[in-house]
């Protein structure tokens, strides 16, 4: 089997640091040539001494230089939009992981797919904001994108269970994150502590606050509508506390195909890295018996808002999405910074989309036209909160 020659942006998170785990497990198999973040040096430096990169980037200038003076020799580092170009595109490499959080992924992953590179595509914001785009371009290049989330990657390995045309449904499980079961009321006195301790996952903060709201959950409906090709009325949710089963498919004969795993992050990766084959599994193995009772229900869209403006940005479609996703961007930012409470957050994506009129079929000027105005527009509602 060929070694793949891998480029992880995003590197020094929670993704990009369990993508290296698996690297480490598998040196035979994968090799790191190019890493990439924003501004953690100390971190970025112990990955470029056990990992040995071509070169290395972080986009913040001023942390690139302190780290070119912490590794000397050692590594060529890269800084800015150019270093992250360089990284996407750079020639010897053949798997791009998209592990940077939020719209700033969307150029670079972009830049990867127009270099030809395949995408493990953790940053479900890029789908979002521009999946038209992103999937158009992906099919002119012949580029495969698969799916790092936890859930795309369960519908991903439960499609192989049939024939898209036999697809009648796909189903995303959600945990219900930290608030399961809270009344509206209840939920006006909840802290960011609560907020960044999810019962199953250890993630970075913007996917942790988004599971807390359900946003996440939103993102990961359009996420699917672009990586699967199905309509959002074919999209269903259901909450799974135990977040053991990843998601399911259902086929046209009442077949339902779930796919089952530990709450373990760097299996999904391992799969998006090794497709289609799979290697043995280093991080353990999934104890039915321990794991005991597993419980489905449905979820509560009245408490939980940003689910239902979510689904609705999808289907409007156009710039909607982006401006959902950016809304949700500076909220989550306010909200880890103590400026906005929780309550906050789906109130003012209501007040941002009713006040937009999307764009159909935007070209990527216009979804970054879109983003802008939507982070600027999102500011003057916060302020007068
Ligand atoms: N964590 C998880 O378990 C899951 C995450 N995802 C998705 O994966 C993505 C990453 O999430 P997660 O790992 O939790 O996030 P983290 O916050 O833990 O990590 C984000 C990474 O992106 C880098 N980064 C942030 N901004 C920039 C930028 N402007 N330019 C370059 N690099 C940047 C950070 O670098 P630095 O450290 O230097 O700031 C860091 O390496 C998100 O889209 C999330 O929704 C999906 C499923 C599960
Ligand atoms: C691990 C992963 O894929 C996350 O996106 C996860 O889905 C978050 O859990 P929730 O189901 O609570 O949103
Ligand atoms: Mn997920």
């Amino acid at each position: 089997m060929k070694q793949k020659q891998l480029c992880i942006l995003g590197s020094t998170g929670s993704i990009g640091t369990q993508a290296l785990d698996v690297i480490a497990a598998n040196p035979e198999e994968l090799r790191v040539r190019v890493l990439a973040a924003h501004g953690s040096v100390s971190l970025m430096a112990d990955q470029i001494r056990r990992f040995h990169p071509d070169f290395a980037v972080l986009t913040d200038a001023t942390a690139a230089r302190t780290l070119q003076h912490l590794v000397g020799k050692e590594c060529d580092i890269l800084s800015g939009i150019d270093g992250l170009r360089a990284a996407a595109s750079y020639g010897p490499v053949d798997t791009v992981l998209a592990a940077m959080v939020g719209y700033a992924g969307l150029e670079p992953t972009l830049g990867a797919i127009a270099a030809g590179k395949t995408i493990a595509l953790a940053n479900k914001e890029t789908l979002v904001a521009a999946g038209h785009l992103v999937m158009e371009s992906a099919r002119q290049h012949g580029v495969q994108i698969l799916p790092v989330d936890s859930e795309h990657s369960a519908i991903f390995q439960s499609l192989r269970g049939g024939r898209k045309e036999e697809v009648r449904r796909l189903i995303l499980t959600a945990s219900g994150g930290p608030f399961r079961g809270y009344t509206r009321e209840q939920l006006h006195h909840v802290t960011r502590e609560q907020c960044l301790h999810h019962p199953n996952w250890n993630m970075g903060p913007k996917v942790t606050v988004d599971s807390a709201t359900l946003a996440n959950k939103g993102l990961e409906v359009m996420e699917a509508h672009w990586l699967f090709d199905m309509p959002y009325e074919a999209i269903d949710i259901i909450i799974h506390p135990q977040s053991l089963v990843h998601s399911l498919v259902e086929f046209c004969d009442g077949s339902v195909m779930a796919q089952m795993g530990l709450t373990d992050m760097r299996l999904p990766i391992q799969y998006a890295f090794s497709w289609p084959a799979r290697y043995d599994c280093a991080f353990g193995h999934l104890d039915l018996v321990r794991a005991g009772t597993l419980t489905f229900e449905a979820p509560d869209l009245d408490a939980f808002p940003a689910l239902r403006l979510a689904i609705e940005a999808g289907k409007a479609g156009g710039t909607a999405p982006c401006v959902f996703n950016a809304c949700n961007e500076v909220c989550v930012q306010a909200f880890l910074a103590g400026r906005i409470a929780y309550t906050d957050i789906a109130p003012t994506i209501a007040t941002i989309l009713d006040a937009h009129k999307p764009i159909s079929h935007p070209s990527l000027e216009e979804i970054a036209a879109a983003d802008q105005s939507t982070r600027i527009d999102t500011e003057q509602v916060l302020q007068k909160i």
